[in-house]
């Protein structure tokens, strides 16, 4: 039996805080560099803000609007390579305020995804400057379903439990995550792939805006919860193939979603 497969680059790149121009001239080099790689991805995930980092009292002004320049760059960008590009996320300004918004487009560069962060971090301010989002989002990943939330959404573990008892298979996590929580991240990347039995695939940034150092650390996890590749802590692309049969065959091994016993998962929260 041929193993179905999905060739997976991740752009581990360094943000310029506010400054949304060298971001995208950055992004764009590290695409070109990603697709001269044999072999040739075919899905494509950039971090969290890559395009303003956290300039949240800029935002007026720098966010995109909705339909902007940096959504059109991403269409065309996933036409062009006829990949799926999980545009990480950007910021965005709509008549309700601003969103930390996730896009997927597929191949021929159609809209697969929007999402907007629905858990905003309190830690970095976020949700004073930003609106939550009130949706998760899924999406076809060839004939398979896929997943995408944002950063500190890997803390709920409802959230990740929800997607793959929706059928998400693979779940996308571009991320601003610094230091000195490395051991949070891996860890709880680490166990949503184990309990849910799901590819998870997780972008982070490095370097430094105005209050955070991140250290990078992109990672990609089987559904067994073994790590396939990791990155350190320097600007690159980090690369992996996922088979996209591995998650069905795991969850026969240990049958945790057929086991669950939902009915009593209920008390009074306090
Ligand atoms: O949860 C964390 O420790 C980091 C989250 C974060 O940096 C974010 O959501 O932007």
């Amino acid at each position: 039996m041929t193993t179905r497969a999905l060739h997976i680059s991740l752009i581990q790149m360094d943000i310029e805080l506010g400054n949304p121009e060298v971001n995208l001239q950055r992004a764009e080099e590290w695409i070109t560099r990603a697709m001269e790689a044999q072999p040739r991805p075919d899905v494509i995930v950039l971090p969290e803000m890559w395009n303003t980092g956290y300039a949240l009292d800029r935002l007026d002004g720098l966010a995109e609007p909705e339909n902007g320049p940096y959504t059109f760059w991403m269409s065309e960008t996933a036409r062009h390579y006829k990949i799926t590009l999980v545009g990480g996320s950007i910021s965005e300004q709509r008549q309700s305020g601003f969103y930390n918004t996730l896009y997927v487009f597929g191949p021929d560069g159609e809209r697969t995804a929007r999402y907007d962060k629905i858990h905003l971090f309190k830690l970095m301010n976020e949700e004073k400057f930003m609106q939550p989002g009130e949706e998760t989002a899924l999406f076809p990943l060839g004939d398979i379903t896929a997943a995408a939330s944002i950063c500190y959404d890997i803390r709920f573990p409802e959230l990740a439990r929800t997607l793959a008892l929706a059928g998400a298979k693979v779940w996308f996590v571009p991320a601003e995550w610094p230091h000195p929580r490395l051991n949070h991240w891996r860890t709880l990347l680490t166990a949503r792939a184990i309990e849910n039995q799901m590819y998870v695939i997780a972008c982070n940034r490095v370097g430094r805006d105005e209050k955070s150092h991140f250290f990078g650390h992109s990672m990609v996890i089987d559904p067994w919860g073994e790590i396939v590749a990791e990155s350190n802590d320097e600007e690159g692309i980090l690369t992996a193939t996922i088979d996209l049969d591995l998650s069905e065959e795991v969850r026969g091994r240990i049958p945790v979603f057929t086991d669950r016993r939902p009915e009593l998962y209920r008390h009074e929260e306090k």
